[in-house]
């Protein structure tokens, strides 16, 4: 499933391009055997035009002991039709990978992107983003698809807004006939029903009624309508969620209080190394300290870490629900920083810049996302359950330091969602955050998430530190900390917010 991460686009479009060349060339040799047919044909009518003639008996039995053999062998050459089909059906082979999930990915992508942009859907279905042209335009066809697959998905509220649209374009089409429009008010009245809307619900089904009586949903519509519930609230539509969407959007700002005490300086220690190549870095948030590093990656080490990463990447699992498409939508891979020289130099790097003990990191992850890819609201510090199996004896994951490989055209940002941090993907950046409190604790208002990149495609490369013998680098506080942010844990407001 899940759009993009299996999906190699480019060798998708390299596999097409061979289906147009071989089908345009079964076209041009069609129509060069019909013109070879319609000659025939005419020769032959031409020479039964001259009744009478003595030559009549010799071109008569010559057209059928020529012509129409000739025409026979002609109707039967199908090697041009074979061609086509050999080559198809050799590429289609290789594409046993592309399924119907791939494409419900590629509809929930699309729809993602809108949703968490607040995009102007007319724009958006018209190839529009940000009032530039970039593709081509939608059907009402294929918004009648991504709504029904939001539907089946059990997004309701996003699935009104792309059927609203599915009939604003069918209305302009000229192929608006009443069992289609029929079609949409029963997508229109089943939706509404899944939301708990009764007034809604039974108004688009009467809208359905009026325009073909006959139609057997109409009584499966209404005994649904007869055991209409409410729904349970759902995450997708909470406040809290509203304020991830809201920090992807950059719509949050940080409180006077909270920007005061931000600076932009030069690093230069603790590492001795920093005194003669300071790195600039940006104080992003100062509790929970979250810090950006400027060109901390050079071209030369990106170039390396793409290309050996790139035949490797596979479809990003996390620790929770693998198989939710709306979690993580994403390829990777790890690397070992010990195989290569130009990763140890990476990975002693970030010593020099945390000042954390990096004996304990996991091997460097590298992710790749495309467009409508993300990575929803988590914290990368693992709660205790799912830390077996996984070198709970190296501790908890403290430090999260991630390279942006790349810059995305549009959207991609890293957002912290309590904190209300944006942080733009940007080729050669670090990021840098601790994710516990000094006692241990899991510090939940770290919680942060990868935008759905919008145009372009996103490089990262993740190091995750775990907290073992790091006592000196980072000592315990006193006095027990964790107390600020345990009420992230939980914090779901679940109010709707439209
Ligand atoms: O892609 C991003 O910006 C965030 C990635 C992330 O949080 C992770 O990989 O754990
Ligand atoms: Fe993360």
């Amino acid at each position: 499933d899940l759009f993009t991460s299996q999906v190699c686009f480019n060798s998708l479009l390299a596999t097409e391009k061979i289906l147009i060349e071989s089908f345009e060339n079964y076209v041009v040799k069609t129509e060069e055997k019909l013109e070879n047919l319609n000659r025939n044909i005419e020769l032959i009518c031409k020479e039964r035009t001259k009744p009478g003639d003595p030559t009549q008996s010799f071109l008569l039995i010559k057209r059928f002991l020529v012509y129409w053999p000739k025409i026979k062998d002609v109707l039967e050459d199908n090697s041009a039709m074979e061609d086509f089909l050999i080559v198809s059906k050799l590429n289609f082979s290789s594409l046993h990978y592309l399924n119907k999930s791939d494409f419900d990915g590629a509809a929930l992508g699309l729809a993602r992107i809108q949703d968490t942009y607040n995009l102007n859907i007319e724009d958006l279905t018209a190839g529009i983003i940000g009032g530039q042209k970039y593709s081509s335009s939608l059907s009402w066809e294929d918004c009648f698809h991504i709504s029904n697959t939001l539907f089946n998905w059990k997004l309701h509220k996003t699935a009104l807004i792309w059927i609203e649209e599915t009939k604003r374009k069918l209305l302009l089409s000229s192929n608006n006939n009443n069992s289609t429009l029929a079609d949409i008010y029963d997508s229109f009245a089943s939706n509404y029903i899944m939301l708990g809307i009764a007034d809604k619900a039974s108004e688009a089904i009467q809208s359905m009624n009026d325009l073909q009586p006959d139609r057997p949903s109409i009584v499966t519509r209404l005994n649904e309508l007869n055991e209409i519930t409410i729904p349970e609230k759902s995450y997708i539509y909470s406040k809290s969620y509203d304020l991830y969407k809201r920090t992807c959007r950059d719509d949050v700002s940080l409180s006077k209080n909270q920007q005061r005490d931000l600076k932009c300086r030069y690093k230069t220690g603790p590492a001795p190394f920093l005194k003669l190549a300071p790195f600039k870095m940006e104080e992003v948030n100062k509790d929970p300290s979250i810090t950006v590093y400027y060109n901390a990656i050079t071209n030369n080490e990106i170039k390396y870490v793409i290309n050996t990463a790139k035949p490797f990447l596979e479809l990003s699992g996390t620790f929770g629900n693998i198989d939710d498409p709306r979690i993580r939508v994403s390829k990777s891979m790890f690397l070992n920083y010990l195989e290569h020289s130009i990763l140890t130099v990476i990975y002693k790097r970030l010593n020099d810049i945390t000042g954390l003990k990096m004996k304990y990191t996991e091997q460097f992850q590298v992710a790749k996302y495309d467009i409508g890819g993300m990575y929803e609201p988590h914290v990368d510090s693992f709660k205790d359950s799912e830390t077996e199996g996984n070198y709970p004896e190296f501790g908890n994951r403290i430090g999260s330091a991630m390279f942006y490989l790349s810059d995305v055209e549009m959207g991609g940002s890293t957002a912290f969602n309590y904190l209300g941090v944006n942080i733009k993907p940007e080729k050669g950046k670090l990021v840098f955050w601790e994710n516990l409190h000094s006692g241990g604790a899991i510090d939940f208002r770290t919680k942060h998430a990868g935008c759905p990149i919008v145009l372009g495609s996103k490089w990262i490369m993740n190091a995750w530190t775990r907290s073992l013998e790091q006592t000196f680098t980072r000592p315990c506080k006193l006095i027990n900390d964790n107390d600020v942010s345990t009420i992230f844990e939980t914090w779901k407001i679940f109010e709707d917010v439209k």
